[in-house]
Parts: C-alpha cells; sequence; structure tokens
C-alpha cells in the first residue's frame, strides 16, 4: 500500500492551527509549519497552541515542524495561513520548491505598495503553481471548536477545488466551490476594514439600527469597488462577501472588530494594536484601499471616514455627522432598470 502523501499548513497562527486540526480529523497527515522553533516544540511536547489557539487540543495527525524547505518537498497541497505582510517574503526563498504545488491562500489582506492580493502574489512567486483561495466566515476559534462552518474555495482550477473539498469537507466544515477567485479573496480582505468600523459602533453604545445600516451600507460599497476593479456582484451575497461580512461585524471574537471596539472606547491606534497582540489586517488594508477608492473615484464613505479618524485627526463626531449629512444615494446599485 502506498503511504498517503502529507498536507502542508504555513502558519503557526489560530487559523492556520484550526485548519491543520480540520485537516488531520479527516485523516490527513499534516505538517504545520512556523518560523519559531520554540513554539513547535512548545507545540510537540503540548499538543496545543498555547500562543494563539488557547485550550485547544492539537489532533495527534499534526506535526508542528521549522523546515520550510522539506515541508515543502514532502508535501503536494499547501496552505497558506501567513499575515500577509509576511507572506512574499515567507516564499520568495523557496520559490523554485514551490512549482507544481496546489496552493491555497487562507490571508485576507491586500499587499501594501502593490495593491496585489495574495494569489496574485503566490502566482508571481510560483507561476508554475496551482493556485486557489480559500474565504468565509471562518473565525479561527469556532473552527477549531467544530461549531458548524462553512466556507469556499475559490479556483479557476476546478480539479483543485474539487481536491480542497474533499481534504477539508467534514461533519462540521462545508466547503463549497467557486470559479471567482478574485471576488472571493477581494470580499475577505475588504471586510476586515467595516469589521472595525463596526467595533467601534458597539463600543460606542450605538443601537442594532445602527448596526444594521452599517452591515448593508458596508456590502454595497465593497460591491461597489470590487465591480470597479472586475468581480462578479453576485460573488458578494455568498459566503465569502456577506457571510464574511456579517460574522466579523457582529462577533467580538474577530481581532479586527476589536481592534474597531478598543478605538470606541477611546484607545489611540497603536495601542489597540498593541493589546491585540495577533493580526488585524484591516488595519493596513484601510490604508492602501483608502488611496485606491481615490485614485479609482469610487464613493466609499465608510472607508474614507474610518481612514479620517485614524490618520487625519478627524473625531468619530465629526465623521458621523459627515455621514448622516452626506447626500443620500439608492439603496441597491446593482438592481436592472428595466423592471423596478
Ligand atoms: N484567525 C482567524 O479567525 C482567521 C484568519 N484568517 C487569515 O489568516 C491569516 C493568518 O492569520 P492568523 O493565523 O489568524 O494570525 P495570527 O495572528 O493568529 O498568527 C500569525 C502567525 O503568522 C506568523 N508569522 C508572522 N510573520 C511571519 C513571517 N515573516 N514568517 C513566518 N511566519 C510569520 C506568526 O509567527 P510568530 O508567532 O513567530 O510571529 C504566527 O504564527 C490572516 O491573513 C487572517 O486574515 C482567515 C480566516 C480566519
Ligand atoms: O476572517 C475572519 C473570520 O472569517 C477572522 O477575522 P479577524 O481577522 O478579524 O479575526
Amino acid at each position: 500500500m502506498t503511504e498517503q502523501q502529507p498536507v502542508a499548513v504555513l502558519g503557526g497562527g489560530s487559523f492556520g492551527t484550526a485548519i491543520a486540526n480540520l485537516l488531520a480529523q479527516n485523516g490527513q497527515h499534516v505538517r504545520q509549519w512556523m518560523r519559531d522553533p520554540e513554539q513547535a516544540a512548545a507545540m510537540r511536547s503540548q499538543r496545543e497552541n498555547p500562543r494563539y489557539l488557547k485550550g485547544i487540543k492539537l489532533h495527534p495527525g499534526v506535526e508542528p515542524v521549522t523546515d520550510l524547505a522539506a515541508t515543502l518537498a514532502a508535501c503536494e497541497l499547501v496552505f497558506v495561513a501567513l499575515p500577509s505582510s509576511a507572506l512574499r517574503q515567507a516564499l520568495q526563498p523557496v520559490a523554485g520548491a514551490l512549482a507544481g504545488k496546489l496552493l491555497v491562500s487562507t490571508t485576507k489582506g491586500i499587499e501594501a505598495q502593490s495593491f496585489k492580493l495574495m494569489s496574485q502574489i503566490l502566482e508571481e512567486v510560483a507561476p508554475q503553481a496551482r493556485i486557489g483561495v480559500l474565504s468565509g466566515p471562518n473565525l479561527a476559534r469556532e473552527v477549531a471548536e467544530q461549531a458548524l462552518t462553512a466556507t469556499v474555495i475559490a479556483s479557476e482550477d476546478e480539479q483543485l477545488c474539487l481536491r480542497v473539498q474533499e481534504a477539508l469537507h467534514g461533519r462540521t466544515f462545508r466547503v463549497y466551490a467557486s470559479r471567482d477567485r478574485f471576488g472571493v479573496e477581494l470580499g475577505g480582505a475588504l471586510k476586515n476594514v467595516y469589521a472595525i468600523i463596526a467595533g467601534m459602533a458597539v463600543a460606542m453604545g450605538m443601537g442594532e439600527n445602527t448596526k444594521s445600516m452599517l452591515i448593508t451600507r458596508a456590502l454595497a460599497e465593497m460591491t461597489r469597488f470590487a465591480v470597479k476593479l472586475g468581480a462578479n456582484p453576485m460573488t458578494f451575497l455568498g459566503l465569502a462577501g456577506v457571510g464574511d461580512l456579517i460574522v466579523t461585524c457582529s462577533s467580538p471574537k474577530s481581532r479586527n472588530y476589536q481592534v474597531g471596539f478598543a478605538l470606541g472606547e477611546g484607545l489611540s491606534l497603536e495601542d489597540a494594536v498593541a493589546r491585540l497582540g495577533e493580526v488585524a489586517e484591516g488595519v493596513n488594508t484601510i490604508k492602501v484601499l483608502k488611496a485606491k477608492a481615490e485614485e479609482l473615484q469610487i464613493y466609499m464613505p465608510l472607508v474614507t471616514g474610518l481612514h479620517a479618524i485614524l490618520f487625519e485627526g478627524r473625531t468619530l463626531a465629526q465623521v458621523i455627522e459627515a455621514l448622516m449629512r452626506a447626500e443620500p444615494k439608492t439603496d441597491v446599485d446593482f438592481i436592472s432598470t428595466s423592471g423596478f
């Protein structure tokens, strides 16, 4: 009998650990790569990731490792769960080992200088790899606690989608497929910005009407932006669009929401990020998104407002006043004008 090939997960954080456990629960042998040998040793002996996912048992099928080249040599299917700020620099040195691999990005961010999404960086670093994106309403802790969850694997490569569905789909985790890689990936990156705003609103004691208005107008705004860049608006009605927007804007377990909440309590951005001690991708995304919206002249009042508070010295009260006084627009941008 031939031995089953292991699956790689790159990243020792909360999502990498949650995905590694899921794969192992489905009977895969998993090599979870992380850069810190002390962390790997601790995870091997304690069978837990005490820094990023305390209280969750590491499945016996997960092997924490630190040799990236050896991990890539052994695995064809590779999940990338690194922060957006680290993905290129971590993979560039091993670019030669990525040819022919199935690379699946789970990272929900945008590269600062280039405005590239993570799968676009993977394509650049590894032009001969097969590329996909996994995104959806997937809070790491809930995934790890085996809460019933659904996600999307998006790729033009149908065989890759099937392979990922086979590896991840299980009793508690449903994996849907999509061909709109760009839309799915953009949804995951953009919603983080609105989660910061939602966290702020909750900290300020705003009511349910306000939260609902925020989420719905956020969806309108991110869809408008994505369509201008060529994505399919229908993707934003799916799990990786409105699904992820709802969970991230509603849950105190979201790190972006937590940053927003801390800001709403009066902390500075620096202190809010330091208090979190984990990745909140929305903090970087807001900067590049504001610049891109300006460049392309896309109307994004929530992005403009958050940017003004974080980086232009405006107060929350000033921004709320401006948002509420702005001229009302149409409710839904993409309704056919022929019928109603
Ligand atoms: N957590 C979640 O609920 C979800 C997260 N995601 C996405 O997954 C991505 C990863 O997030 P998550 O796991 O939550 O992050 P965490 O903050 O939990 O962990 C970040 C991990 O990345 C590692 N890291 C940082 N810089 C580097 C580098 N240069 N080289 C190698 N490793 C590095 C850290 O290692 P070290 O400790 O050594 O610094 C740590 O293991 C993000 O883009 C996020 O949006 C997607 C869905 C859900
Ligand atoms: O993407 C996520 C849930 O789908 C996790 O969001 P945070 O990064 O804000 O924790």
